[in-house]
């Protein structure tokens, strides 16, 4: 659905993306990650035509993302913070402004279906709104008209839990009925965990890692060796073990390749002293965790 390649942005003289190369595939919820600053918004201005890139290609939904015309623009709901709403207006008269721009693809039913389900403040306006309740208000003005690709820049930006919750769990059951493209950045894994299906990493306006959560969750395993007495670590360990850590008679590692059993005859060949291993799955955040310490330890 969205295709990126060797994008690259400056700003005055300073590199912001140096080369991104991300896919955004179709009916998937693909999140975005990186810290504050490594270049998302950056990256999704530039898909949103809203910044010209100075390098590199973005093909989205069949065009040349600097040939998005209201043909495209009818399939894309895009929410950011950085996306001005007419803040003079209640959440009715917003709606009464953009239907008409959509025609015959607003779908009034869904509106309503929408506005209760939101739960969202018929008569205040939008500037006596709180930021979660502007937030759902700009998703109730991306959603009607059915777009196929939903675009989120860091959606949850200051809402409290609760709100975040009940936002994702509303956004999840119709991406699940509708079948949607989702591509949503956040600089904080926990918030996306729940739902994304494709995880991209984004560090110093380069892609780390882009994956389906299924593969990326299936090669990364904790390791955990006990032996009866403090053990030395041997030379030459595998380049697919990181953050090892050999405190007294344990060692563990994260083997971000695993192989199933064959990992494990693989620590039992290296360690052959130990008396009891444990290999396990990861969650996701522990996953983002150990990559995370493991680029520390790299780039320090
Ligand atoms: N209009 C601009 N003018 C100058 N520098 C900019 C501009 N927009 C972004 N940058 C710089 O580009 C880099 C990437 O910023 P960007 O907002 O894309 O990061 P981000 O990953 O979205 O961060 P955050 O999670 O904080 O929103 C940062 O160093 C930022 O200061």
């Amino acid at each position: 659905m969205i295709t990126i390649r060797g994008l690259q942005k400056r700003f005055h003289g300073k590199d912001a993306l140096r080369g991104v190369d991300l896919d955004i595939p179709e009916g998937k919820v693909t999140a975005f990650l990186g810290p504050n600053g490594a270049g998302k918004s950056t990256t999704i201005k530039c898909a949103m035509n809203l910044i010209d890139r100075d390098a590199g290609k973005i093909q989205i939904l069949g065009s040349d993302a600097r040939d998005l015309g209201p043909e495209q623009w009818r399939r894309i709901g895009y929410v950011s913070e950085n996306r001005r709403l007419p803040e003079w207006l209640t959440v009715p008269k917003l709606l009464d402004f953009i239907r008409p721009m959509y025609g015959d693809f607003w779908d009034r039913d869904f509106e309503k279906k929408l506005l209760k389900d939101l739960e969202i403040p018929l008569k205040t306006k939008l500037q006596n709104m709180s930021r979660g309740q502007k937030m759902k208000a700009a998703l109730l003005a991306a959603l009607p008209y059915r777009p196929q690709l939903i675009v989120l820049d860091e959606p949850f930006t200051g809402l409290d839990p609760l709100v975040r919750d009940e936002f994702l769990t509303g956004l999840l059951e119709l991406t699940e009925t509708e079948g949607w493209t989702v591509w949503i950045s956040s600089h904080d894994i926990e918030e996306v965990e729940r739902f994304a299906d494709r995880i991209a990493v984004l560090e110093n306006g380069r892609i780390d890692l882009q994956e389906d959560v299924e593969t990326l969750q299936s090669r990364f395993r904790h390791v955990e060796l006990w032996f009866d007495e403090a053990v030395e670590l041997p030379a030459n360990l595998p380049e697919t073990w990181i953050n090892l850590q050999a405190a007294g008679r344990t060692i563990r590692y994260v083997d971000i390749q695993s192989n199933g059993p064959e990992s494990s005859t693989a620590s039992v060949q290296l360690f052959p002293s130990s008396v009891r291993q444990e290999i396990r799955p990861m969650t996701l955040r522990e996953i983002f965790v150990a990559l995370a310490r493991s680029y520390r330890i790299k780039t320090h």
